[in-house]
């Protein structure tokens, strides 16, 4: 059983500028207020839109097929809890910030939970370009959800230079992140 997220995202429509700690955004909002830059370097002090210092600010997409687990990875990296029930899929793309405290240096992820749905895919592709990370997301029980990460990789890494700086960074196997794998890892295996 599934139900939708609400229209505008799972959260608020308000743009990343706008709103405070969570990103929550419908995808038109959030293309007018997507940085022209995913790599910030304010002038110390800086503050967060939740009202956070940072030092340095870093773009990090979250990439994957619908129901791999994009959103609760996110939920459970900001705030600590799981979205156990209902599966309820994303509209759009949405974000939220974290700053975090490295090495003494206040890092800022505004971390993208872009929608797996196939139709948003055009909505979606468009953040990644001034993206510092893409973490590729499958769900460990759905092979098809791992060869499309795959598949991804080689359509836009030539299409995007940051896709393209991104592959060449990092040697295979590219740093996929598996979900969905503690309650069914014993019975499910995916041949890479
Ligand atoms: N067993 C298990 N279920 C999980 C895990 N992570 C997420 N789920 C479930 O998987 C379903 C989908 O999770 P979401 O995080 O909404 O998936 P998504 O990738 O954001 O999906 P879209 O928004 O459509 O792109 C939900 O019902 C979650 O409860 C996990 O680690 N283990």
């Amino acid at each position: 059983m599934s139900r939708k997220k609400a229209v505008k995202g799972k959260g608020s429509s308000k743009s990343p500028k706008a709103s405070p700690s969570s990103g929550r955004t419908s995808r038109g909002l959030a293309a007018a207020a997507a940085p022209s830059s995913g790599l910030v370097y304010p002038s110390r002090p800086s503050i967060s839109n939740s009202g956070e210092f940072y030092d340095i600010a870093f773009k990090v997409m979250l990439v994957g097929d619908s129901g791999v687990g994009k959103t609760c990875l996110l939920v459970r990296f900001k705030d600590g809890a799981f979205l156990a029930g209902s599966f309820i899929s994303t509209v759009g793309i949405d974000f939220r910030n974290k700053v975090m405290n490295i090495d003494a240096v206040k890092v800022k992820l505004q971390i993208w939970d872009t929608a797996g749905q196939e139709r948003f895919r055009s909505v979606t592709h468009a953040y990644y370009r001034d993206a510092n990370a893409l973490l590729l997301l499958y769900d460990v029980t759905n092979k098809a959800s791992f060869d499309n990460i795959r598949q991804l990789l080689g359509v836009k890494a030539a299409e995007h230079q940051m896709m393209k700086r991104w592959t060449h960074c990092v040697s295979v196997p590219h740093p996929l992140l598996c979900l969905q794998c503690f309650s069914l890892l014993s019975t499910h295996t995916i041949c890479t």
